[in-house]
This record gives C-alpha cells, sequence and structure tokens, in this order.
C-alpha cells in the first residue's frame, strides 16, 4: 500500500542527499506523523512500514532514530515501538531520554502541587462533559475532545483555559488536535531537537511532524537538514506529505537509501 504513495522529487531529492551523509538523526512525531489518530491514545500504533522502516534505519551506521512527542515519555515508549535504548522526548520537549534508563525527572515537588492543584479547578468541568477526559503527564495534563459534540468541545476548550489562566497564569497552554494541554513547565519541541543535536552531533537532521507544536522543532532546523510538514495546516516546513502512509514511504525510501550507502 505504501510502496504506491508517489513522492514529491524535491523531497526524494533531499531525501537522497541526506541518506549520504555520515552522521544523522531521523527525529520524529508520533501520533498523525507515524500513527494516524484513533479515539484512544492508547492504542495509537505507528504504521506497519514506518515502524519496519525505522527499525532498519536503526541498525544502520551513523543512523540515530529518535522519536519527539507531547506525549508524556512513558506513554511513547509504550506506545512507540522502538527498543527500550531508542532516544525519545516526551512532554512537548520536556522529558529526554538519551538511552535505556537515562531519563532524569522533569518535574519537582513544587510542579506537582501546581498540576494537583490546577487539575482539581477543571476536573468537574470535563467530568460534566460528555466524551471529555483529562490525560495526566508529569508536568501538566491533556484535556481530550475527540469525543465531545463539536459545540460543546469547544465550550468546553473555552472554558477549561479561562478557568485555568484564572487559578495559574504562568501556564504553558498548547492546542492540538481535539485536545487542550496544560504545563507547568514550557519546554517546547524545539528545546527537545537542540538536546538531541546536542547529544548526537548528526552532519544533519530529518524533522517531521503533524500538528502546531512540531513547528517549534521545524524552526530549528539548520542548513542541510530537512523539515517534513505531515498534512495541509501552515508549516515553515520545506517539504510536506499528505498523511502517515506518506511517511512511512518517506521512511521506506531513506532506509533504502541510506542502507546502500
Ligand atoms: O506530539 P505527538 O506525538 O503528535 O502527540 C500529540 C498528542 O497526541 C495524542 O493525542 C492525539 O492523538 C490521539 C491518538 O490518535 C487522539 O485521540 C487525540 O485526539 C490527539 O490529540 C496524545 O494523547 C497527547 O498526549 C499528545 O500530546
Amino acid at each position: 500500500m505504501t510502496q504506491q504513495v508517489a513522492l514529491d522529487p524535491l523531497l526524494l531529492a533531499a531525501l537522497d542527499s541526506f541518506a549520504a551523509r555520515e552522521r544523522v538523526l531521523v527525529a520524529l512525531d508520533f501520533d498523525g506523523t507515524l500513527a494516524p489518530e484513533v479515539d484512544d491514545p492508547e492504542l495509537a500504533r505507528a504504521l506497519p512500514a514506518a515502524l519496519e522502516a525505522m527499525l532498519g534505519l536503526r541498525q544502520l551506521p551513523g543512523t540515530t532514530v529518535a522519536l519527539v512527542s507531547g506525549r508524556s515519555l512513558a506513554s511513547l515508549a509504550a506506545v512507540g515501538g522502538l527498543p527500550d535504548d531508542a532516544p525519545l522526548v516526551g512532554s512537548h520537549g520536556l522529558e529526554v531520554r538519551f538511552a535505556a534508563g537515562d531519563a532524569r525527572p522533569a518535574v519537582d515537588d513544587a510542579d506537582r502541587a501546581r498540576v494537583r492543584a490546577l487539575r482539581s479547578r477543571l476536573q468537574p468541568l470535563v467530568a460534566a462533559t460528555e466524551g471529555a477526559w483529562i490525560e495526566d503527564k508529569p508536568a501538566g495534563f491533556a484535556v481530550h475532545t475527540r469525543l465531545v459534540d463539536p459545540a460543546a468541545a469547544s465550550a468546553l476548550a473555552t472554558e477549561v483555559r479561562a478557568l485555568a489562566r484564572d487559578a495559574d497564569a504562568a501556564l504553558t497552554v498548547r492546542d492540538g488536535k481535539n485536545v487542550v494541554e496544560f504545563s507547568v513547565r514550557d519546554a517546547t519541541k524545539g528545546d527537545g531537537l537542540r538536546a538531541l543535536r546536542a547529544r548526537f552531533a548528526p552532519d544533519a537532521v530529518l524533522f517531521a511532524g503533524d500538528d502546531v507544536t512540531d513547528e517549534d522543532a521545524l524552526a530549528v532546523l539548520e542548513p542541510g537538514d530537512v523539515g517534513i510538514k505531515v498534512g495541509p495546516a501552515p508549516s515553515v516546513a520545506a517539504h510536506r506529505v499528505d498523511g502517515p502512509e506518506a511517511m512511512a514511504r518517506v521512511l521506506q525510501h531513506l532506509a533504502s537509501r541510506r542502507s546502500a550507502c
């Protein structure tokens, strides 16, 4: 199926140049980029072709494959499909794991107290909205509205944003796909990608993502890097693909070219 997706010639040329670099970092958003969207985040998985290509790339010399997600590190590790030693960035850049077991606590007791206080203020509103639910993360939580009637979802998003601002003016608030996220820390995926670049010292980085928060990572790419927007939304990325199936095709092409170098 993914073999039939045609990729733009300019993207193919960029992938071929990237594949020939000695040390590369392939850093990928998860939901909406590798994994099609589903109602239950715990059931999201990368498309098999994408996972196979990532696992193949990991075996090649000078090649680091990392996931960079808004999910908590624990959630990303659970659904990501990569081995335990794969680098992961969770919580939109806040939680960083370079290798198995080296993740440091991302929050302290004061952060946890702020999260608890905020959650207790917002929880009754969420509980009163059919289909809405809260996903907990180390530095905050996400209010999911995917299964909520659209008008009610919009009203809930407005209400929880206003209540949260009133409760804690220093919060970071992010809008995602059918989700509003609150964090007591303000890291971004750009911070996460910078940390990966500093640790693995690649000659070039490829980053792909579909959502607004992925723009922070795309914005810190450098000359010679490859940025790919997944989907139709506005982006600073130089390249674009339609969705996860086309992204799987990108990874297959890259794995094939790099293994031939
Ligand atoms: O940065 P990402 O890897 O793209 O993660 C962003 C958020 O993804 C998850 O929520 C989204 O995907 C769910 C599964 O497809 C979907 O049900 C939900 O509507 C989407 O918003 C995840 O649950 C969040 O924690 C991530 O921040």
